[in-house]
């Protein structure tokens, strides 16, 4: 069990205290998928930058950390020296014997449908490739956390949709805990089994969804749960300007 208990950050800005994130309280059982949504600049990226163990909070602790944790970015950042095969090898332990390292970095490739593109550099790639070999490069550790922060915003629709899907099976297939960040409701119920509304800094709702994987983006059950999600977020003072 992933615990935040208490957790605050508060940054000085030229002297004036800026509060990113104010004592938050969150559990996340092991293996659970939650997908955490708000307004640009409400704290997400300080949240998962504090459960990574990045920065240290103000105030507050995150409890049940585990060893191995994936970290995806909203750009891929992949190294543009590499090969495919030798990005995803990347956060592989060195002290892996090297048959290890490689039955890894291929099931990995076959998972994300990349096997043919083992041998490519990440200039060759689309911008959906790029994702899948960065969400390729945290889960070869097998971690047992997963932190994304909005992912797929900049892919469009049709990519996004794929990786969204793909995204759940590799979930269901190997369990990690995953947090999933996004300031899109949609996608933060089309892919969450609870939901976290941030506003300003302050966790202002958890919205469970009950609704079976594979999900219908289309199923009028998941507009049931965007439009409960979006209405927490709007009544949120600090929230009028969110958008569906
Ligand atoms: N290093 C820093 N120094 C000072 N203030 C910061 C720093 N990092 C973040 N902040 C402030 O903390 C608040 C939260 O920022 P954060 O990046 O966590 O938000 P976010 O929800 O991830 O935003 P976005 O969706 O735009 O990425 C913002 O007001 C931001 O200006």
């Amino acid at each position: 069990m992933l615990e935040l208990a208490g957790l605050s950050m508060r940054y000085d800005m030229g002297g004036r205290p800026v509060s990113a994130l104010d004592a938050i309280d969150l559990a996340c059982p092991a293996g659970s998928l939650t997908t955490v949504v708000g307004r640009s600049g409400c704290g997400k990226t300080t949240l998962l930058r504090l459960i990574a163990g990045l920065q240290r909070p103000s105030a507050g602790e995150v409890r049940g950390r585990p060893d191995r944790i994936g970290y995806v970015f909203q750009e891929p950042r992949l190294m543009p020296w590499l090969k495919v095969h030798e990005n995803v090898a990347f956060g592989l332990s060195q002290s892996l014997p090297a048959t290890t390292r490689h039955a890894r970095v291929s099931e990995m490739l076959e998972q994300v449908g990349l096997t043919a593109f083992a041998d490519a550099y990440p200039s060759a790639l689309s911008g959906g490739m790029a994702s899948r070999v960065a969400i390729a490069r945290a889960l070869a550790p097998q971690p047992d956390l997963l932190l994304m922060d909005e992912p797929f915003a900049a892919l469009d629709a049709f990519t996004r949709r794929s990786l969204q899907a793909e995204l759940v099976q590799l979930w269901q297939q190997r369990r990690p805990t995953v947090l999933f960040i996004t300031h899109d409701v949609e996608e933060a119920v089309l892919l969450g089994e609870r939901v976290v509304q941030f506003s300003a800094g302050r966790l202002v709702g958890t919205h469970g969804v009950d609704l079976p994987y594979p999900r219908d983006p289309t199923d009028p059950d998941l507009l049931h749960h965007r439009r409960a999600v979006l209405a927490r977020l709007l009544q949120d003072p600090h929230s009028q300007d969110a958008r569906p």
